[in-house]
């Protein structure tokens, strides 16, 4: 099978509970909740999105794809697959071949598609408006605050952590205070920060 890929890169992990580690991402091309078109973003399904995942190149199989993502990552042998969303291409042959190179393979997911089996570390963000497919995992990061899908909702799935990232875009600095005014009475609840965009890099 071949993938079609936006971008690879070397940064540090910026959100969640494995924040702060040195990571290979590999960021696949489209998503099925917003087409990626700043036109079409007021009548898509997920409609805050930071992330550009249009266009890309294509792989025309897992081993070169595996390979580039070990070209780019020096010594690491951590890769966040992310998006767009990964779970419209990641497939278990990709997963495998990644392993095969030394790689612990992490997904970032808004957990509506399933997943192959196969993975280290499954991070599911939950959208309002859609069904979630994905019930189990590492880490539940939920935007916040969002109409629709207010934490409550997502409790009693089986994920190890729970997390708040405030949603960035105009209301940021709100998004924050209300972020950590839920945390701190509702103390099951971690605050994610997007610690990249803090520090300025990717
Ligand atoms: C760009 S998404 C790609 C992976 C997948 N499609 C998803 O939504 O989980 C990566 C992460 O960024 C989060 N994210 C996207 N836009 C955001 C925003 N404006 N503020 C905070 N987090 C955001 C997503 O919820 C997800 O956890
Ligand atoms: N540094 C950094 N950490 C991230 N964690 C998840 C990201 C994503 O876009 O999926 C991301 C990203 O874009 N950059
Ligand atoms: S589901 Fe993920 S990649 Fe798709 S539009 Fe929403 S945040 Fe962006
Ligand atoms: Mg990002």
């Amino acid at each position: 099978m071949s993938y079609t890929v936006r971008e690879i890169f070397h940064s540090l992990q910026g959100e969640g509970v494995q924040a702060g580690r040195a990571a290979v991402f590999l960021r696949f091309s489209g998503c099925n909740l917003w087409s990626g078109r700043q036109e079409d973003r007021a009548k898509a399904v997920c409609r805050f999105c930071d992330t550009d995942f249009v266009g890309g190149v294509k792989y025309s199989d897992a081993q070169s794809l595996a390979e580039a993502v070990k070209a780019v990552g020096g010594s690491t042998r951590y890769v966040v697959v992310t998006g767009g969303e990964p779970g419209l291409q990641l497939d278990e042959t990709l997963i495998h071949a990644l392993h095969g190179l030394g790689f612990s393979v992490a997904v970032e997911t808004n957990g509506t598609l399933g997943l192959p089996s196969g993975l280290d570390w499954v991070c599911v963000s939950p959208k309002a408006g859609t069904e979630l497919m994905v019930t189990r995992g590492d880490e539940l990061k939920l935007v916040f605050p969002q109409d629709g899908a207010a934490p409550e909702a997502f409790e009693h799935l089986d994920f190890a952590h729970f997390l708040l990232q405030p949603m960035d875009g105009p209301d940021r600095a709100a998004n924050t205070a209300a972020a950590i005014a839920h945390c701190l009475t509702h103390p099951r609840w971690r605050l994610s920060l997007q610690t990249h965009k803090i520090v300025g890099i990717p």
